[in-house]
């Protein structure tokens, strides 16, 4: 057994209490963010910035000592290390220059490594300043999620420029994500050879997709980088999380053969439970406006969650990321409650 009880879960055991931690933990929700990140000016900076970023890693860690930390980062900084420079515009989010179709072929993968150097050194820290305990997770952005950004520019409701631009250019498109597959096979291996226990791929928008697309631009690129990086780092373990993949989840996780699968708060309970959880650990699944709601509604989710999983491999979380609303005194009674439950 590993003293960082969520390895253990990604290998297949049940932790009698499950490991928890938030998506999006460090964040606006908590002033000593807010005060870091006004130290750090852009957020860019604060990205690259390896003492800042990892003081705000290991901020939530100090706060409420959940059982992992993620590296704080962002998944547009592949973009951004590929040349395609990204600016986060105060109260309006991401902002790209959308690429076009004759752009695609001067995208070249092997260079993001050397950009993104100031990562690998916020990971070396990191891992100093985390308790021998709490587990590390790195991440990268999925390929299609990635390569919504790069399309529209900017972040859009339903992800209808994208899904144009891959029906307009199809090679052109396939060319993007081929890049992106390369770039995430090589950025994952480099955070777990600089400190990172497992990596998370976020598929923020794998669930706007038909099938073709989705099996295309979603589902099997994801499954090439859980390869590539397993080609490198046998027995590598990997979180998946395709947002909004419903029925697909159960061919989602045979395909990619993640070791655990974040689900959303739409997924229902005891059909995770019986179809997902006998094939891999399962992760979530709290809806994130509960902890802007109040304690009534929280204490009936979180039991109601735990009921379900707990007997079974499970990492508690959220269905996404916390708000920057989020109460802190709830984010305290959850984890509490999560920890004191006996069923
Ligand atoms: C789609 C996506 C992005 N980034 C991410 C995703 C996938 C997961 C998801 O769907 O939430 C992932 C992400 N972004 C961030 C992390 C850090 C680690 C963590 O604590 O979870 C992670 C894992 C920090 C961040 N990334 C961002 C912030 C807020 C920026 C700030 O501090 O001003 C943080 C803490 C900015 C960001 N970054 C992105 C957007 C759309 C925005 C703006 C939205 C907003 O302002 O909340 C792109």
């Amino acid at each position: 057994m590993n003293n960082r009880r969520l390895m253990n879960v990604l290998n297949g055991q049940t932790e009698k209490v499950p490991p928890i931690w938030l998506m999006r933990q460090a964040g606006r929700y908590l002033a000593e963010y807010r005060a870091t990140r006004a130290e750090a000016g852009s957020f860019l900076s604060l990205c690259y910035n390896p003492d800042l970023a990892c003081e705000v890693t290991l901020q939530p860690i100090r706060r409420f000592g959940f059982d992992a930390a993620i590296l704080f980062s962002d998944i547009l900084v592949i973009p951004d290390a590929l040349g395609r420079s990204v600016r986060f515009v105060q109260g309006e989010g991401p902002q790209l220059d959308p690429i076009s179709p004759e752009e695609i072929k001067d995208l070249d993968p092997s260079i993001v490594l050397e950009n993104l150097n100031p990562v690998f050194e916020a990971i070396g820290k990191i891992r100093e300043g985390l308790p021998g305990e709490t587990t590390f997770l790195g991440f990268c952005g999925a390929p299609w999620t990635v390569a919504t950004y790069m399309i529209a520019g900017h972040g859009t409701p339903d992800q209808a420029p994208a899904r144009l631009f891959a029906r307009k250019y199809p090679e052109a498109f396939h060319a993007l994500i081929d890049v992106l597959v390369e770039a995430s096979i090589l950025y994952l291996v480099k955070q777990l050879q600089s400190g990172a226990d497992a990596v998370q791929i976020f598929d923020s928008w794998a669930g706007v997709l038909d099938d073709a697309l989705y099996l295309s631009a979603s589902r099997d690129p994801i499954a090439r980088i859980v390869a590539g990086v397993r080609a490198q780092i046998p027995g590598a373990k990997i979180i998946g999380f395709p947002k909004g993949a419903g029925v697909r989840l159960v061919d989602f996780v045979e395909a990619t053969g993640v070791n655990a699968i974040g689900l959303d708060w739409t997924v229902p309970l005891d059909w995770a439970r019986d179809v997902l959880q006998p094939k891999v650990a399962l992760q979530g699944n709290l809806d994130p406006t509960l902890l802007m709601s109040d304690e009534r509604h929280l204490d009936e989710s979180i039991d109601r969650i735990m009921a379900s999983w707990s007997n079974g491999p499970f990492i508690f979380n959220l269905g996404h990321g916390i708000s920057p609303q989020g109460n802190i005194d709830l984010v305290h009674r959850l984890i509490q409650r999560v920890r004191s439950y006996r069923g």
